[in-house]
C-alpha cells in the first residue's frame, strides 16, 4: 500500500491524515492545538505540526505529502530565514484602515477587483504588510521574504525532511535557503498582490502598499514539486489554503457549494472562469486545481456557537440538544454574531448583540437556539451574496459537527443541506494533492447524509432587521 500525508494548519489546530494513495482509505492520523489570538509565532505551528505527525506515527512509511493552512497570514523574514515577528493572522483586524487606504489610493473598490479579483479588507496579506510599513519600519526593513502559514510550513518541512524522516530531529532543523520557498495559485490569490486572471504577482501593488518587493514565494502549478527536488523521501506537494484544500477532500464540482464553519465561516463553489466581484463580497481566488474559487467568508461561526455554550455553562452536545428544544425562530430571540467584529458585512470593529430578549425568552435553550440561528443568517447572507443557485450545498468544518447546526440549516437556508461523514476534509485535500503526485486518485465519499426541513423566512427577515439595527 502507497501512503500519502495531508496537513491542515488552521486557525485552531495542526491535524494530519495519512491515506491510502490510491482508495483513500484512512491509515492513521493525528492532532494537535494551536495557541489562541490573531498574532502568532510560526513556530507554535510548527510545534503543532510536529506533535501532530508524531501521533499519526510519523512519515518515514508515507510516500507524498502536502500541507494546507488558513488563507492570508503574514510571516515575514529575514534574510537568514528567521521569522521577523509573530504572524499577523487572517482574522487580525488591525488593518482594517490599511485596507481601506489602499482601496482608495488605487481608485476605489472596482480597480482592486479588476487587478486581483478581490477587494482587500483586514484579512488580506496586503493591509497587513501595509500596516507594518506604517507601524514597525524597522521590522518592514528586516522582511527579506515574505510568505504565508502554508508556504512557511511546506519550506520548513523541506529543510527537515532533508535531515530524514526521524521527527525527533526536526525540532531544530535550520530555516532552508530563501529561494526555496514556494506557494500555489489558491494560497497565493489571497495576498492582494497576485492576479488570478492573469497567474502573475502584481509586484507594482506590493510596491505600493509597502515601500518595497520581498522576495515572494515561487508559484507552483497544480502537480507542481515542492523543496529540493533531487532530495531523498517523502514528495513534496504544493499544499493550498484551507479553503481550497476543503473543496479538494469533499470533491467538489461545479454546482456545488460548499459551507464551512471552522474558526471562519466560508461558502464557496469551484468556476471555470475568474471572478471579480466590485462590492467586495466575493473573494475571487483560484483554486488548487487550475480553476477557480469564489468564496464569500464571515469572521464568525464555529466560535459563535463555543461562546454560547460558555454562557450557557454547557458543553456543545449540550448546547445543540437545548438549541433543538427551543421553537423555530427562538420565539424572536435574535443573535447577532459578530463577535470577532465582521468581514462580511466589512464592519471590523462590530460587536455581537441579543435582540428580543422577554421573560419568555431568557432561557438557555432560546439562546443556544439564537446562537446556531445568527451563526447560520450570517453564512445564508454569504450564500445569497455568492449568487449561486447551487444543485448541491455541502456543509462541514467543525460546527457541521452539531445535530441543531445540521438539521436548523436547512430551514435558515433555504435548500437541502448535503452533510459528508464527520471528517478532516482539509487535510483530506492535502492528502489528495499529495496522491495526485503518484497516482490518479479514485478516492468517495460515503455516506453523505441529506437534511432536509421547511424554510422559515422569517428567521432571515428578523436577523436583517437585527443587523440593521446594530449596524445603525
Ligand atoms: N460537536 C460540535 N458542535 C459544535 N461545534 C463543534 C463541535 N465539534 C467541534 N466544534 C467546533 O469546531 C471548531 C473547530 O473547527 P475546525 O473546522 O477544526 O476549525 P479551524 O479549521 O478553523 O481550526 C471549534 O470552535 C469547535 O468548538
Ligand atoms: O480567511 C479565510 C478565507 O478567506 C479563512 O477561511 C481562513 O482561511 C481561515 O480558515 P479556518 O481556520 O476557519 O478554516
Amino acid at each position: 500500500m502507497t501512503l500519502v500525508a495531508g496537513i491542515d494548519s488552521s486557525t485552531q489546530s495542526c491535524k494530519v491524515v495519512i491515506r491510502d494513495a490510491e482508495t483513500g482509505a484512512l491509515v492513521r492520523q493525528g492532532r494537535s492545538a494551536h495557541p489562541a489570538g490573531t498574532e502568532i509565532h510560526p513556530s507554535h505551528w510548527w510545534t503543532a505540526l510536529l506533535r501532530a505527525v508524531e501521533e499519526a506515527g510519523g512519515l518515514a512509511d508515507v510516500a507524498a505529502v502536502s500541507v494546507a493552512g488558513q488563507q492570508h497570514g503574514m510571516v515575514c523574514l529575514d534574510e537568514a530565514g528567521e521569522v521577523v515577528r509573530d504572524a499577523l493572522l487572517w482574522n487580525d483586524t488591525r488593518s482594517a484602515r490599511a485596507a481601506a487606504d489602499l482601496v482608495a489610493e488605487l481608485g476605489g473598490p472596482g480597480a482592486w477587483a479588476e487587478a486581483v479579483g478581490s477587494v482587500p479588507v483586514a484579512a488580506f496579506t496586503v493591509t497587513k504588510l501595509r500596516w507594518l510599513a506604517e507601524h514597525e519600519p524597522a521590522n518592514a526593513r528586516r522582511t527579506a521574504a515574505v510568505c504565508l502559514p502554508h508556504d512557511w510550513l511546506t519550506w520548513r518541512l523541506a529543510g527537515a525532511l532533508a535531515l530524514g524522516t526521524d521527527v525527533a530531529a526536526w525540532h531544530d532543523a535550520p530555516p532552508p535557503a530563501l529561494d526555496l520557498l514556494a506557494t500555489d495559485r489558491g494560497d497565493a490569490s489571497g495576498t492582494g498582490y497576485w492576479s488570478p486572471a492573469t497567474g502573475a504577482y502584481r509586484t507594482d501593488l506590493l510596491k505600493a502598499a509597502f515601500g518595497a518587493v520581498p522576495l515572494l514565494p515561487r508559484v507552483l502549478g497544480p502537480a507542481g514539486r515542492a523543496g529540493d527536488p533531487a532530495a531523498a523521501g517523502p514528495l513534496l506537494a504544493p499544499g493550498t489554503g484551507d479553503n481550497m484544500a476543503a473543496a479538494l477532500g469533499v470533491g467538489a464540482g461545479p454546482g456545488d457549494v460548499v459551507v464551512s464553519l471552522g474558526t471562519s465561516g466560508t461558502v464557496f463553489g469551484v468556476a471555470e472562469t475568474p471572478s471579480a466581484d466590485a462590492t467586495g463580497a466575493v473573494a475571487g481566488f483560484a483554486d488548487a486545481t487550475g480553476r477557480f474559487l469564489p468564496l464569500v467568508c464571515t469572521l464568525n461561526a464555529a466560535r459563535v456557537l463555543d461562546a454560547a455554550a460558555g454562557l450557557a455553562g454547557v458543553g456543545l452536545d449540550e448546547l445543540s440538544e437545548l438549541a433543538l428544544r427551543a421553537p423555530a425562530g427562538s420565539g424572536g430571540l435574535t443573535l447577532v454574531p459578530y463577535l470577532e467584529g465582521e468581514r462580511t458585512p466589512n464592519r471590523p470593529t462590530a460587536t455581537g448583540s441579543v435582540l428580543g430578549l422577554t421573560l419568555a425568552t431568557a432561557t438557555p435553550a432560546h439562546l443556544a437556539r439564537a446562537a446556531v440561528e445568527g451563526m447560520l443568517c450570517g453564512l445564508a447572507g454569504a450564500l445569497d451574496a455568492l449568487g449561486t443557485r447551487p444543485e448541491r450545498v455541502l456543509l462541514i468544518g467543525g460546527a457541521a459537527r452539531s445535530e441543531a447546526v445540521r438539521r436548523i440549516a436547512p430551514t435558515v437556508f433555504g435548500v437541502p443541506i448535503a452533510v459528508p461523514p464527520p471528517g478532516e476534509y482539509v487535510a483530506d485535500g492535502a492528502a489528495r494533492q499529495a496522491a495526485a503526485l503518484l497516482t490518479t486518485p479514485d478516492w468517495r465519499i460515503e455516506d453523505t447524509a441529506t437534511y432536509d426541513a421547511p424554510a422559515a423566512p422569517e428567521i432571515r427577515t428578523r436577523y436583517a432587521r437585527a443587523t440593521a439595527h446594530v449596524l445603525d
